[in-house]
């Protein structure tokens, strides 16, 4: 018995980079996602996880008003960022039958995607783009668990026996995975591409305006209105126009103004879909989100363009996690999730503040308020503060809206979240230069972790960035920066645009990049934690730890057209054994001298040179060993266990508990 259907994955590792602007006029240049390439497990194992929360209270579709969109054949992404990248990709991976193009007026990120390496480094996003983007080969399978998976002809055989067919006898259950066209396209040809589209999806960057009226608070709708005007102007009759950017509230209605100025003729729907997803797990929360929101207008209209992109979604997503709203609330609840998410972090970190002080432990207290399922245990880690692309420009909106709205009250509530934020960046700086005996004149930090939080090259508005320029106000002798996604090259760079070259070692300065964790830790007089890298806590072995879950093999499935998803799992568990599901086409070759190929391929190598890499936690002995007395570690993410460390001779200050120079 054979099925057809589309799907799937394997594995591979990336890395990459792609400067986007400052999303805040004072936050740090911002270099994209060369991440780590996390192993597909972990993504597509999370993804296909059940969710437990259910959506209650909202507006639900029904199944009968998602079919009455299935008339969409092609959507337009404005916008090839963090956003508009992965979330097309997702979104062509699951709709074989929609085309799905990408346009960007940067010719060099449009370029990127469309070779084999993509411009953000998501962990499972290249093996989805690569399905989407050039087609897949058939292959096959069957429905169970075997010692030998492949049996097919079309790509990989084996003629292993399986071991119900040894057992019983009966013939086992293939299931046929059909070859897949193409449908994923990126361009830059704007205006032709968003010409075709029965929908356009809007993704383009909302930073925080830098001058003139609102700046530093109010959102910079520059990109938005603009893209908007295309639209306007070559948009066909009908097409539905969608906000995936994060936009202050009523910002519809300024798409619906400019819409009309340019087709007074023809009626257009906004829709609101704000998206959700968080650096270093965009493939898992796109595969499977806690929620889809769709604002639209209250009119057999809005209604009919609100089912026609839940068609879209209703793919992969259930239908009880597609809610419907008034676009006012949907655009507002983007901007209030981030400063509910940003407030609970800014509410911990004052509480460390007093645990310090008092004796109580910080992760206690967290682990004992999460208990109660009014909090919840999510967003309650103490560390350094939040950084991000987000959290701070979108809590700066808020607050501009309540301004606007002439409610001092709510903004000055909301701003404090962000004080509270820097104040708490500002204390630990501080601690560790009192520690240090008030003066860093001839002192070398180790600073391990530059992005703004774990699993991600993402630098936007990092917390590390700032505390180095802290920091460096004391005239260190050396500012050792270590991060396990980031590539030198491009910390290096950044630092430069953004300080001055002046400020590197090669420019005379006191700021140096290193590959390596333990050289870069070497005879420092103080080691200074700055993400929450799985690979920086201590454990009692110091050895190499599995940080990964094992995919485990999702057969049989319960019928034998399995989904995308499902083979996607399916062909992540099989990229660990030695028949790996045949599925993709080669990749285009790049131009012989490409630098990237030369940044992968000096990875490679260095993973041969015993340099930490991403599976492996940090020997703290050996890091211990080679301190400068008194060997101080400063641990700004709560990574570190006291009783091992001081274990090791060190003196260890943590954010939110009482530290050696509080005894
Ligand atoms: N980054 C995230 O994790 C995240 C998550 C959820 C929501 N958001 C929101 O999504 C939006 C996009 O964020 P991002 O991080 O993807 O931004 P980004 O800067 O990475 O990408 C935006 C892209 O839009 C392109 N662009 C700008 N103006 C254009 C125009 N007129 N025509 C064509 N292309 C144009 C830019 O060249 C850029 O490639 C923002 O509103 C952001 O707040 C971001
Ligand atoms: O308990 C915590 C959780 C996070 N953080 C920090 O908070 C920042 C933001 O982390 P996270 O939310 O995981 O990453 P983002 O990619 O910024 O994602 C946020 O911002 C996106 C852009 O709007 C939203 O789509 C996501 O839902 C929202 O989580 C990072 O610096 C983290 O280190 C903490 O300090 N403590």
């Amino acid at each position: 018995m054979s099925r057809n259907l589309p799907s799937t994955v394997d594995s591979e590792e990336g890395l990459f980079d792609i400067s986007t602007a400052p999303t805040t006029p004072d936050g740090s240049l911002t270099f994209s996602p060369v991440l780590k390439a996390a192993q597909l497990q972990d993504v597509f194992g999370d993804a296909a996880s059940t969710k437990e929360q259910e959506i209650k209270g909202i507006s639900s579709l029904d199944a009968t008003l998602c079919s009455s969109g299935v008339g969409v054949k092609n959507i337009c992404c404005v916008g090839a960022g963090y956003v508009g990248g992965p979330t097309a990709a997702v979104m062509a991976f699951q709709n074989p039958h929609i085309n799905v193009t990408v346009v960007d007026r940067d010719s060099s990120r449009i370029k990127q995607w469309e070779s084999k390496h993509p411009p953000i480094y998501e962990p499972g996003l290249h093996e989805i783009l690569r399905i989407a983007r050039d087609g897949s080969k058939a292959c096959s399978f069957y429905n169970e668990p075997t010692r030998s998976e492949s049996i097919d002809g079309m790509s990989s055989a084996s003629s292993a026996t399986s071991e119900c067919e040894s057992q019983c006898g009966e013939h086992r259950d293939e299931i046929v995975i059909s070859a897949r066209q193409p449908n994923l396209f990126f361009s830059t040809e704007v205006s032709k591409c968003i010409s075709e589209a029965d929908i356009i999806l809007i993704a383009v960057n909302t930073p925080t305006k830098m001058r003139g009226v609102g700046a530093g608070r109010a959102t910079d709708v520059t990109a938005l209105e603009a893209v908007t005007r295309e639209i306007a102007i070559h948009a066909k009759p009908g097409a539905i126009l969608v906000e995936k950017s994060t936009v202050p509230c009523r910002t519809a209605q300024l798409i619906q103004d400019t819409l009309k100025a340019h087709r007074p003729n023809l009626t257009f729907e906004v829709l609101s879909n704000p998206e959700f997803l968080a650096a270093g797990t965009a493939v898992t929360d796109l595969l499977s989100p806690d929620r889809v929101i769709i604002g639209s207008s209250d009119t057999p209209s809005g209604r009919r363009a609100a089912a026609a992109l839940a068609s879209v979604y209703a793919s992969w997503v259930p239908l009880s996690r597609i809610v419907t709203m008034n676009i006012w609330s949907s655009e507002l609840s983007k901007l209030v999730a981030n400063a509910m998410l940003a407030q609970r972090i800014s509410s911990i970190n004052s509480i460390s503040a007093i645990c310090e002080k008092t004796g109580a432990d910080i992760d206690e207290v967290a682990r004992s308020i999460g208990l109660d399922p009014r909090i919840g245990n999510k967003y309650l880690k103490a560390g350094i503060g939040f950084g991000g692309s987000c959290f701070k420009k979108d809590i700066l909106s808020l607050v501009y809206l309540a301004q606007n709205l002439g409610l001092e009250e709510v903004a000055d509530y909301w701003t404090k979240v962000l004080e509270i934020n820097e104040w708490q960046r500002t204390r630990y700086v501080r601690r560790i230069i009192s520690c240090l005996n008030g003066t860093l004149v001839g002192k070398k930090l180790a600073v391990l972790g530059y992005a703004f939080k774990k699993d991600t090259s993402d630098t936007r508005e990092s917390p590390a960035l700032e505390c180095i320029k802290a920091l460096l106000e004391d005239g260190p002798r050396e500012i050792a920066v270590f991060d396990l996604f980031c590539d030198p090259t491009i910390i290096r760079s950044e630092i430069r645009r953004l300080l001055g070259a002046e400020v590197l070692r090669e420019g005379g300065g006191p700021i140096e990049i290193y590959s390596d964790a333990y050289r870069a830790c070497d005879s420092s007089h103080a080691v200074i934690i700055m993400t929450d890298c799985d690979e920086f806590r201590n454990t009692a072995s110091s050895s190499a730890t599995p940080r990964r879950k094992l995919q485990q093999d999702p057969r049989p499935f319960q019928h034998l057209s399995p989904t995308e998803s499902e083979v996607l799992r399916l062909q992540s568990h099989l990229s660990t054994t030695s028949t790996p599901l045949q599925r993709f086409v080669d990749e285009p070759e790049c131009e012989s001298g490409c630098v990237r190929c030369g940044i992968e391929m000096e990875k490679r190598e260095l993973k041969g040179e015993g340099a930490v890499r991403s599976t492996e936690r940090l020997d703290w002995a050996r890091i211990a060993y080679h301190l400068q007395k008194p060997k101080w570690v400063f641990d700004g993410r709560g990574v570190l266990d006291i009783g091992g460390m001081e274990g090791l001779g060190v003196r260890l200050e943590g954010i939110g508990r009482v530290g050696w120079s509080g005894r």
